[in-house]
C-alpha cells in the first residue's frame, strides 16, 4: 500500500519536472525563433500560482545579493508598467521583448509601430479575452467577446453613441458637478470660502461618474447626500440614499461593493461567499445579489416599456437599445441572434463599470495634479476665464464649446493625466490563434506564432522618449521630464516625422465617435504612442462622453474655485496664518512630496487607482482669491 502510494507520488512529482522543463524548452525555442530580444523567467509573472503567492517570493528573493534581483525582479511585480516605467525596457535594450517562462509566453511593447499594426489588424491581433474573464459574472458583453458575437455586441450597445448624446452628457456632467460642489460646502456654495478637508476625493469623482452614467445612459437620477430623491417610485429605488425595501444595500453601494470585492466574487462562488464567518465575504455576496436583483427589476420594466412601445425621450438609453434588439416585435420574430436577459445585464453593468471607473479616476488624478502643479491651474483658470467669464455653467453651449475647451488648458491636462496614468494600463491582444502573423518591427519582417499573447503596456508607450519630445527635468535634474506630470509639453509644435506605420484601417464603421481623441491645436502624438483609449475598431466605444464629462467638470469647478492640498498633518489653520512666506512654501513642497510618492503608489485592479488601500491625498477646494496656497505666484 505505502510502495504504491509512493509509486503515485513519485510518477506525479515527475510529470510535473517534466512539464516544467519542456514547456520553458519550447517557448524558449518559440521566442527565439522570431528573432525578438527575448528573457527566460523559472516563473511567468502572469501564471495564476505566480499571481497568488508572489507576496511571500519577493521579499525572499530581495534578501539575495541586489544585484541579482534588482532589475529582472521589476516584471515579476504587480503594476511593474505603472511604478516603473520605462527602467524594464532600457535594461532589456528593447522597445519589444518576449518573456518566456514554463506555463506561458508573452510579447511586450512599447513600440508605437507595433501598438498601430496590432490595434488596427483586428482579425490577425484579436483581443485577449481569456484577461476578461473577471468581467463575465453576469454573462458576455461588448468587452469581454471578440468574433462575430462581439460584433453583435457592438452593433448592439454602440448606436447610443453619438454626438447628441455627448451634447446631453456635457449638460448633465455640468450639473453632477455643482451637484458635487454643493455636497462639499454642504448645501451652499454662497458665502463659504474653503471646504473642509477632502480625504474622499477618489470615492467622491466615483460617484460623480456614476451619477452620470446613471443618468445619460440609463436614465436613473442618482443624487448626492442632501438632494431631493425623484418622486417616480421606480427612480427613486435607484436614487435613494437608503436601502428600499427588499434591499440591504443601496443601488450605489451594491455597484461599488461589486467592484471593490471584484476578485473574491470571481474566485468564489455566492452560496459559499455566503456562508463564509468573513465580514468581506458576506458583503461581496450581498453586493452580487443586491445588485443583480436591482438590474434584474430594471430589465423587466425595460422590456414592459418596450413592449408598450414608449421610449426614453434624452439620454443614451443603454438599456432601451439592449432591451429592444431582443423584445421588440420585429425582433423577436427574426432568426438572428439575439442577447439574453443576462447578456442584457452583463452590457448594462460593462456600461456602467466603463462608463464610470475610468473617468473617475482621471478626474480624481487631474485635480490631484492641479494641486501639485499651481502654475499649470492658474493656467487653465485664465483659459476658463477667457471662454466663460462669470456667465451661468447652465448656460454653457456644447457645440460651441467643445473644440475650445479641448484646444485649451483644461485639454491639456486630462491628455497628461491619460499619458501619465491611463486608466488602463495593459492593453491584451493575442496572436490569432489560427495561423502565424508577420509583423513588421524596426523595418524588419517579424513572424509571430499563433496563439502568442501580447502586452501593450501603456504607461511605457505613454513615456518613451524615442516617440515622446522631452528636455531634461527642471525638478529632478534626470534626463527626460516624461515621468513628470507637465501639461504644457501639449503645446509643443508637433514633429512632421511619424512612425511610418503602414497599418490601415479596414474601412468598417464599428460605431462610436469617429475623430481624433485630441486637439487638433494641441501637440498631435504619433499614432501608437498615446492609447489611453485603444485604437482601431476595440478602441473605447465612450471615448468622447469620457471627455466631455471632464472638461465640463473642470470648467464648472475652476470657473469659481482653487484646489489645494490640504496641510493638517503639519499645520493648524491658525498656525498656517501666521507663516511668513518662506515657512508656507516649504510646508507647501512637503505637502507636493507627500502627494506625488502616494499617486506613485496607485495600483491597477480593473482600472489604475488606490483601489481602496487606504491611501488618499488630502485636498481643499478654495474659493478663487482666498487661496493659502496656490494663487501666490511667488510661492509655487
Ligand atoms: C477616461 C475614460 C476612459 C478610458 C481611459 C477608457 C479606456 C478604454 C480602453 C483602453 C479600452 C480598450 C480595452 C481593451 O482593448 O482591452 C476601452 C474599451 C471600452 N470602453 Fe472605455 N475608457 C474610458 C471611458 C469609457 C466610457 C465613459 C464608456 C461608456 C460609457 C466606455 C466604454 C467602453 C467600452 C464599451 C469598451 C469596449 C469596446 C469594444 O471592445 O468594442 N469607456 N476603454
Amino acid at each position: 500500500m505505502v510502495s504504491t502510494i509512493l509509486l503515485a507520488v513519485g510518477l506525479v512529482a515527475g510529470w510535473m519536472v517534466y512539464s516544467y522543463i519542456s514547456g520553458l524548452r519550447r517557448n524558449v525555442q518559440i521566442a527565439r525563433k522570431t528573432g525578438l530580444p527575448y528573457v527566460v523567467y523559472a516563473v511567468h509573472p502572469h501564471s495564476f500560482p505566480w499571481q497568488l503567492t508572489f507576496w511571500i517570493w519577493l521579499p525572499l528573493i530581495k534578501l539575495l545579493p541586489k544585484a541579482w534581483w534588482e532589475k529582472p525582479m521589476i516584471v515579476l511585480q504587480p503594476d511593474w508598467a505603472y511604478n516603473t516605467n520605462q527602467e524594464y525596457f532600457d535594461w532589456v535594450g528593447s522597445e519589444t521583448f518576449i518573456l518566456a517562462g514554463p506555463d506561458d509566453i508573452t510579447l511586450f511593447t512599447e513600440n508605437p509601430d507595433l501598438v498601430t499594426q496590432m490595434c488596427l489588424r483586428r482579425e490577425a491581433f484579436p483581443k485577449d479575452i481569456a484577461r476578461y474573464g473577471v468581467l463575465t459574472m453576469f454573462g458576455q458583453n461588448v468587452v469581454s467577446t471578440e468574433g462575430a458575437i462581439w460584433r453583435m455586441h457592438r452593433k448592439v450597445t454602440s448606436s447610443s453613441f453619438n454626438e447628441k448624446n455627448a451634447a446631453h452628457t456635457f449638460v448633465e456632467a455640468i450639473g453632477q458637478t455643482k451637484g458635487m460642489l454643493q455636497y462639499y460646502f454642504n448645501g451652499t456654495t454662497e458665502n463659504k470660502t474653503s471646504t473642509k478637508t477632502i480625504k474622499s476625493l477618489e470615492h467622491d469623482t466615483m460617484m460623480w461618474a456614476l451619477n452620470i452614467i446613471g443618468h445619460v445612459g440609463f436614465g436613473l437620477r442618482l443624487i448626492w447626500p442632501g438632494q431631493k430623491v425623484p418622486d417616480d417610485p421606480k427612480l427613486a429605488k435607484y436614487g435613494a440614499l437608503d436601502p428600499p425595501p427588499g434591499y440591504t444595500m443601496t443601488f450605489a453601494e451594491s455597484l461599488g461593493g461589486l467592484l471593490h470585492r471584484i476578485i473574491t466574487i470571481l474566485l468564489v462562488p455566492n452560496v459559499i461567499l455566503k456562508i463564509l464567518p468573513f465580514h468581506f465575504a458576506r458583503e461581496a455576496a450581498a453586493a452580487k445579489e443586491n445588485y443583480y436583483r436591482y438590474m434584474k427589476e430594471f430589465l423587466h420594466d425595460k422590456v414592459e416599456q418596450v413592449r408598450r412601445g414608449d421610449r426614453e425621450q434624452e439620454g443614451m438609453d443603454i438599456m432601451g437599445q439592449l432591451v429592444r434588439s431582443t423584445y421588440e416585435e420585429k425582433a423577436a420574430k427574426s432568426n438572428t441572434p439575439k442577447l439574453t436577459d443576462d447578456e442584457i445585464i452583463s452590457n448594462a453593468f460593462i456600461m456602467t463599470l466603463a462608463g464610470h471607473e475610468t473617468t473617475a479616476n482621471i478626474l480624481h488624478f487631474t485635480l490631484i495634479e492641479l494641486a501639485n502643479n499651481p502654475a499649470s491651474q492658474r493656467r487653465l483658470q485664465k483659459d476658463v476665464d477667457a471662454l466663460f467669464g462669470d456667465s451661468d455653467p447652465s448656460t454653457w453651449d456644447y457645440e460651441k464649446n467643445v473644440n475650445p475647451l479641448l484646444a485649451s488648458q483644461i485639454g491639456a491636462c486630462i491628455n497628461e493625466t491619460m499619458r501619465m496614468m491611463p486608466p488602463v494600463t495593459a492593453i491584451p491582444k493575442i496572436v490569432s490563434p489560427t495561423s502565424d502573423q508577420a509583423i513588421t518591427y524596426e523595418g524588419r519582417r517579424i513572424v509571430l506564432p499563433a496563439g502568442l499573447s501580447i502586452n501593450m503596456v501603456a504607461p511605457a508607450i505613454h513615456r518613451n522618449p524615442r516617440w515622446w519630445p522631452t528636455k531634461p527635468s527642471e525638478r529632478t535634474g534626470r534626463p527626460t521630464d516624461l515621468d513628470e506630470w507637465i501639461p504644457e509639453r501639449w503645446y509643443r509644435a508637433t514633429a512632421k516625422s511619424s512612425n511610418g506605420s503602414d497599418a490601415a484601417e479596414d474601412g468598417e464603421d464599428y460605431g462610436g465617435f469617429q475623430g481624433s481623441d485630441t486637439s487638433a491645436s494641441l501637440y498631435r502624438p504619433v499614432r501608437g504612442s498615446f492609447v489611453p483609449f485603444s485604437d482601431g475598431p476595440r478602441s473605447c466605444l465612450g471615448r468622447r462622453i469620457a471627455v466631455v464629462e471632464l472638461i465640463a467638470a473642470l470648467g464648472v469647478i475652476f470657473q469659481k474655485y482653487s484646489v489645494e492640498l490640504a496641510v493638517d498633518e503639519w499645520a493648524t489653520d491658525e498656525e498656517v496664518k501666521g507663516m511668513s512666506a518662506e515657512e508656507r512654501r516649504a510646508l507647501y513642497a512637503k505637502a507636493r512630496e507627500k502627494s506625488r510618492a502616494t499617486v506613485g503608489k496607485a495600483s491597477a485592479i480593473i482600472t489604475l487607482k488606490f483601489n481602496g488601500s487606504g491611501q488618499y491625498v488630502p485636498v481643499r477646494l478654495v474659493k478663487r482669491g482666498s487661496e493659502r496656497f496656490v494663487g501666490d505666484q511667488e510661492l509655487v
